[in-house]
């Protein structure tokens, strides 16, 4: 199941590739050793990160047995952390057939401790599954759903608090990015998330603009380089140069085993959130080794 989570609900499917279905979404990070700055950074876990959610609606038990079976047989380097985030109810059957090298998020989670929360999923039972990571702030989530900035910032600090990893979304829909409002856009999503959270160690950040999400529209390796560079900065400003340095900072939005590679040579690029090319078979192992090859190259 690579999963491709495209975050939402999309498919259903673990990995890779639905139209971005819905949810896999996959952040993928690499470290890339290519740079000094990566090379002696602590940024992160070891290498890049490569998450994909996948699913929702178009997923079935058998489509995510057939993305399980082929992610267990992918062959992907062992200095990215790759992360799949198949739909809640699909969770336990991919916890139970993937394999170990492959860690799990979910693709949302409840605001606070479980309770009366009907139809709500809790940081502690995705803990209870063997989850080790949630997605948050998705832009369905913000711009589907409804959930604000605030409210996205208090899941973060609450699913910190109880040991889950948190991938936290940012990006500016397509009327903010041609009003010139991206910076403040992203760094407002920032803000919520700090004014929660209290320590970045287990939180990685994924630039997504909203107009590049199942779009087949990529952001150039300029585009996104900027913003990431942007939300480094930002950390220097506002959190510390140490928490700068050591984020990592993916990015999502029609990424796919063609633009990968140019989009992996970013200085700032440390992975990638991967949707409906995670579902695509081969491809998300692809995605996963480009940035391996690069750094190898470097
Ligand atoms: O956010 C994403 C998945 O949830 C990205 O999806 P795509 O890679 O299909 O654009």
């Amino acid at each position: 199941m690579a999963v491709e989570l495209s975050l939402a609900p999309r498919f259903s499917g673990l990995r890779l590739a639905c139209e971005r279905a819905p949810s896999l979404s996959s952040p993928l990070f690499f470290h890339r050793a290519c740079s000094q700055r990566r090379l002696f950074s602590t940024r992160g876990a070891p290498g890049g990160v490569v998450a994909m959610a996948g699913t929702g609606k178009n997923g079935t038990k058998d489509s995510i047995s057939k993305l399980v079976a082929d992610l267990n047989g992918d062959k992907m380097e062992n200095d990215v952390d790759v992360v799949v985030a198949p739909p809640f109810i699909y969770i336990d059957q991919v916890k139970n057939s993937l394999t170990d090298r492959i860690e799990i998020s979910a693709q949302n989670c409840w605001v606070g401790k479980g309770g009366a929360f009907t139809g709500e999923i809790s940081a502690e039972q995705l803990i209870d599954m063997g989850c080790k990571w949630v997605i948050l702030g998705h832009s369905e989530r913000r711009h589907v759903i409804g959930e604000a900035d605030e409210f996205i910032g208090k899941k973060a600090a609450y699913a910190l608090s109880q040991n889950l990893k948190v991938i936290a979304c940012i990006g500016e829909k397509l009327e903010e990015r041609e009003a010139g409002k991206t910076f403040d856009v992203c760094f407002q999503q920032m803000k919520a998330f700090a004014d929660s959270i209290t320590s970045w160690e287990n939180v990685v950040i994924a630039y997504e603009p909203v107009w590049a999400i199942g779009t087949r529209k990529v952001a150039t390796p300029e585009q996104a380089q900027e913003v990431h560079v942007a939300v480094r900065d930002w950390f220097k400003k506002n959190i510390s140069e140490e928490v700068a340095s050591s984020t990592r900072i993916i990015y999502g939005g029609s990424v796919n085993g063609g633009n990968c590679s140019e989009l992996a040579k970013q200085e700032d690029i440390d992975g990638f959130l991967v949707g409906g090319a995670s579902l695509k078979g081969p491809e998300f192992a692809t995605i996963v080794n480009s940035v391996t090859s690069k750094k190898v190259a470097a």
